[in-house]
């Protein structure tokens, strides 16, 4: 078994890459990192290196980075995978430089998720630098799409450590690979895609000002402020150009002791399932009603 130690990044092509860039850096606050790829660029949200690179093309995710031990962890995983099947490509020294990792394989999930394991993916000593007062504190987990979540778990959990948190139905697996609640979501979509991608924030001030902020931008709201009764956490997802949905969330729970966490089922039906708060779905985008200034008293 393949033990994951985090997740580390996204790799995701756009055709409008100035558009992306700007979106997450104004928008959404990540800090934008010095890059001497063309048409590459990586954001930073914590203390990794980047977690989120676009990279100037078709639109739609490239891939997704998790990390594991060390170089023996990759080598034994490298084997693993293989042994499984799987068509597995040892990463070149340039795919790594821009991935901000030492080493790194790739591979695809059964249902055609690109999916990289790195051996260590480089810190940077800098402070972050956000660009706004979002309060990201870091990269919170990232959720894929598949048609099956089930025999999407049967993979994860079997060919690595992670472990079911909590179901939505048949519409999506919350999975631990560390105490946090969840850093990958298998969500159930037609086809392999990245459903969204999380950035946790310090407080629920810093989210309900997020919300106003991004209203008030005209981003378009998905979901929320909610809260999901799977994590604990108040959510709000939005969405940026070229489809890529973003997450911000506050609080979720943790599981330290696994042999004390049954994982729940919540039903699929219910909308409390998703948003205990039964908030609306995808209502297009709001324009915030300012308060009008009161005309002046005429006599
Ligand atoms: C609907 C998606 C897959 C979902 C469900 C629950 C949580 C949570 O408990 O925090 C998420 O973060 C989700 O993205
Ligand atoms: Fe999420």
């Amino acid at each position: 078994m393949i033990t994951l130690t985090d997740i580390a990044y996204v790799r995701s092509g756009v055709e409008d890459l100035q558009g992306a860039v700007r979106f997450a850096s104004e928008i959404v606050g990540l800090e934008v990192v010095d890059s001497d790829e063309p048409g590459v660029a990586h954001l930073r949200a914590d203390a990794r290196g980047h977690c989120l690179t676009f990279v100037q093309g078709r639109s739609g995710v490239i891939s997704s980075g998790f990390t594991v031990a060390g170089p023996e962890a990759l080598a034994e995983a490298e084997t693993e995978l293989e042994k499984q099947g799987l068509l597995v490509e040892r990463g070149d020294r340039a795919g790594a430089r821009s991935r901000g990792v030492s080493e790194y394989i790739a591979f695809d999930d059964p249902f055609g998720n690109r999916v990289e394991l790195a051996a260590a993916q480089f810190r940077s000593a800098d402070p972050v630098r956000l660009t706004r007062g979002a309060g990201i504190t870091e990269f919170g987990h990232l959720c894929l799409d598949a048609p099956d979540v089930h025999e999407a778990y049967r993979f994860w959990s079997t060919t690595f450590n992670a472990r079911v948190s909590d179901w939505v139905g048949d519409g999506a697996c919350l999975m631990r690979i560390d105490p946090v609640h969840h850093k990958l979501a298998v969500f159930r979509g037609e086809e392999a895609a990245l459903c969204h991608i999380n950035f946790q924030v310090d407080s629920l001030d810093d989210l309900m000002r997020n919300w106003h902020f991004l209203v008030d931008q005209g981003v378009e709201i998905v979901m929320g402020p909610g809260r999901h009764p799977t994590s604990g956490s108040v959510f709000l997802y939005f969405r940026g150009p070229e489809n890529l949905t973003y997450e911000y969330a506050v609080g979720g729970r943790l599981i330290e002791d696994d042999s004390a966490w049954t994982p729940r089922v919540f039903d699929l039906e219910q909308p409390s399932s998703i948003d205990m708060w039964r908030g609306p779905v995808a209502p297009t985008t709001r324009q915030r009603q300012l308060p009008q200034t009161v005309p002046a008293a005429t006599s």
